[in-house]
């Protein structure tokens, strides 16, 4: 079974890696809507793969650190693509979400990274 649940963050970024005329190197903000998928048994007394407070708890620092922020100040996001973002989050939440099976990362409403390990 597999279940998802879906965080919001606002954040400024620009891409330092693509060519200085590509409008991505200038600072810029999107509205960031990211996925986090989880897979597992469904415990048959709970009901649950996993309690969505437990994976909203989980992802609770991270929102902290990323909503309202300037991604590239952030250690491990000096080059914030959708793709690095969503490695990122996989790599700080893996460990308190053991059935996490993928992270999805929405630049936009029309594209989306997603990293699974
Ligand atoms: N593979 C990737 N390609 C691009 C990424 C990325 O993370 N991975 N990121 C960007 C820029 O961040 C860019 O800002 C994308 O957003 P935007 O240009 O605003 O998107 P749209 O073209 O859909 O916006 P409109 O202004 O509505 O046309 C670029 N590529
Ligand atoms: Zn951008």
């Amino acid at each position: 079974m597999k279940i998802m649940q879906a965080f919001r963050f606002e954040a400024a970024h620009w891409l330092p890696k693509v060519p200085v005329e590509h409008r991505c190197h200038r600072m810029h903000g999107h509205s960031y809507r990211v996925e986090v998928i989880l897979e597992g048994q469904v415990d048959e007394t709970t009901g649950f793969v996993v309690d969505f407070f437990d994976i909203e708890a989980a992802f609770a620092p991270l929102l902290k650190r990323l909503d309202h922020h300037c991604l590239n100040e952030i250690e491990g996001l000096e080059n914030p693509t959708a793709e690095n973002i969503a490695s990122w989050i996989w790599r700080h939440i893996k460990p308190s979400l053991a059935s996490l099976s993928a992270v999805r990362v929405f630049e936009t409403p029309d594209c989306w990274a997603e990293y699974d390990g």
